[in-house]
């Protein structure tokens, strides 16, 4: 049964970019163990959401409370703090430092805020350890030592994310981390995906793919236009007529997405 405390609150939350409202007083709960598919057509705000929980962008309504504490006043790094950390779609680690270093650098900067203090951290034995811990969760441990520049991108969107983990986040936010992979490498960053969520890391997951949103997601929150147009199960939630319109009423990929989900 799902427990009644929420480990983030995001309530009445709207973001206007001049007279473009891209979030349209959206509220939500997300509890603490879950995996939380946060999906919708395309520009139906999902980025701007994830943007506003973690203040990058700062939201003109509405507030977010983390583990029961507001977040809203509180910059960014602050809110990191408070267990927050966000996998981005763009993969970009420190080219000229290894895989384990671009973690433990992040470990470090988790500690002091500080790039340059934690540049200093990264020889420590202590935080290598926990570098590769992370490497391990995501399944590239074996390729701790080679540079960024000569890997693929699934091994940078895994690095990605060991580096999100490197922060101890209460609450892993994914921005599309499956977006320019192949169908085999999606499915199985997605089993990564979801040992991580098993490991305790409750998990916000934005993605376009449909098929493995519906397979590893407990449960599915869907905008449309900036609005909340269904929050439940997944296979209610993608049975609902609005959620079918606003997606076959869509592109062609966000349409062909249902249907492979259909046929699945
Ligand atoms: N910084 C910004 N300035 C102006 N408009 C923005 C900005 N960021 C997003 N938008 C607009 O807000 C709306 C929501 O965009 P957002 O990127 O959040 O949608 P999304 O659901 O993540 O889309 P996608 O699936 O295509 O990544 C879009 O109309 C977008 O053009």
């Amino acid at each position: 049964m799902t427990p009644k405390t929420p480990l983030l609150s995001v309530s009445g939350i709207t973001v206007r970019f001049g007279g473009l409202t891209a979030i349209d007083n959206v509220s939500f709960d997300v509890y603490p163990g879950e995996l939380l598919g946060l999906i919708g057509p395309n520009g139906a705000g999902k980025t701007t959401m994830l943007r506003s929980i973690t203040g990058v962008v700062r939201a003109n309504t509405g507030n977010v409370t983390l583990a029961g504490e507001r977040l809203d006043a509180l910059p960014i790094e602050r809110r990191i703090r408070r267990g927050l950390s966000l996998s981005q779609q763009l993969v970009k680690p420190l080219r000229n430092i290894s895989l384990i270093d671009n973690v433990a650098l992040a470990a470090g900067a988790h500690k002091t805020l500080s790039p340059l203090r934690s540049l200093m951290h990264v020889s420590q034995a202590d935080e290598k350890a926990r570098a590769l811990q992370m490497l391990q969760s995501v399944g590239i441990a074996e390729r701790a030592d080679q540079l960024p520049g000569t890997q693929p991108l699934g091994v940078l969107k895994r690095l990605e994310m060991a580096r999100s983990l490197a922060l101890n986040p209460k609450l892993l936010l994914l921005d599309e981390p499956l977006a320019g992979l192949n169908s085999r490498e999606a499915n199985a960053l997605a089993d990564t995906i979801v040992d991580i969520n098993r490991r305790g890391v409750t998990i916000v997951l934005i993605e376009h793919n449909l098929g493995e949103v519906m397979r590893v997601c407990q449960r599915l929150v869907v905008l449309d236009n900036g609005r909340r147009i269904a929050d439940g199960e997944p296979r209610a939630v993608m049975n609902d007529p609005e959620v079918r319109t606003a997606y076959l009423g869509g592109d062609n990929l966000s349409a062909s997405a249902v249907k492979e989900e259909e046929h699945a």
